[in-house]
């Protein structure tokens, strides 16, 4: 198991099958503000082949797999409602926790991105830090001069998790341009949640799932 919250990945049992990534609470500096945190986390199968190197090893390189090799990924979201949003590669489907029964509830079965949305997310203040073609794209949206004549808006919690969800919900692009955020914790579970809803995960040049990582907490930009 390997979490954001620690420099080196746990090797917790031989002989157990999976092999889980996480970032355990996403968010957690709007805590005092009561703003929605979130747990990601992603799944992937034990590389048998590499059982026989030593423990430290085979630990990193088993939390390195491409995002191509989850198995199921997905989040919970700590808000108005607690939403489990899960994937195991055929669609997204989200649970709603029942309080009195302490259930998760499938509320939202097979989850579809709209195909058109009208929110753009991301931090407004990094705009002079971004790419000129990022600004040009960002600037037309919210004009309402793009192939959709409608004049974007934009929402941004400052909370993965959160706008990711709201991404998920009601449409449109959710983007970190900076190098922020992590592959193995963050963007790769997200992106299989997203592609499967029928969205898609880049850095901006490549497919997310198709990256191979090489560090443990390699960060890059995640639309
Ligand atoms: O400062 P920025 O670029 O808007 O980054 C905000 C993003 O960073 C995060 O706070 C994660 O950063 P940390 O892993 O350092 O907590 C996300 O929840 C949020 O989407």
């Amino acid at each position: 198991m390997a979490s954001e919250e620690d420099d080196a990945p746990v090797w917790i049992t031989d002989n157990a099958p999976f092999v889980v990534v996480t970032d355990p609470l996403d968010g957690s500096r709007n805590i005092d503000a009561s703003i929605p945190t979130g747990t990601i986390f992603g799944i992937y199968n034990r590389l048998t082949e590499i059982d026989n190197l030593p423990t430290e090893e085979k630990a990193l390189l088993n939390s390195l797999q491409s995002g191509n090799r989850l198995i199921a990924a997905g989040y919970v979201l700590y808000s108005s409602a607690t939403i489990l949003c899960t994937t195991f590669g055929s669609g997204a489907h989200a649970f709603t926790l029942d309080h009195p029964s302490g259930d998760f509830v499938l509320t939202h079965p097979d989850i579809k991105i709209p195909p058109r949305g009208q929110i753009y997310s991301v931090n407004d203040a990094r705009y002079f830090d971004w790419p000129e073609g990022l600004r040009r794209y960002i600037d037309t949206i919210r004009q309402g001069k793009g192939k959709f004549p409608k004049k974007y808006s934009v929402r941004y919690i400052c909370s993965l998790v959160a706008d990711f969800h709201r991404t998920l919900m009601y449409g449109g692009v959710s983007m970190n341009p900076r190098d922020h955020l992590r592959l193995v914790y963050e963007a790769n579970p997200l992106s299989f949640v997203a592609e499967q809803a029928g969205g898609k995960g880049s850095d901006g040049k490549n497919k997310i799932l198709s990256i191979q990582p090489v560090k443990l907490h390699q960060r890059l930009p995640l639309f």
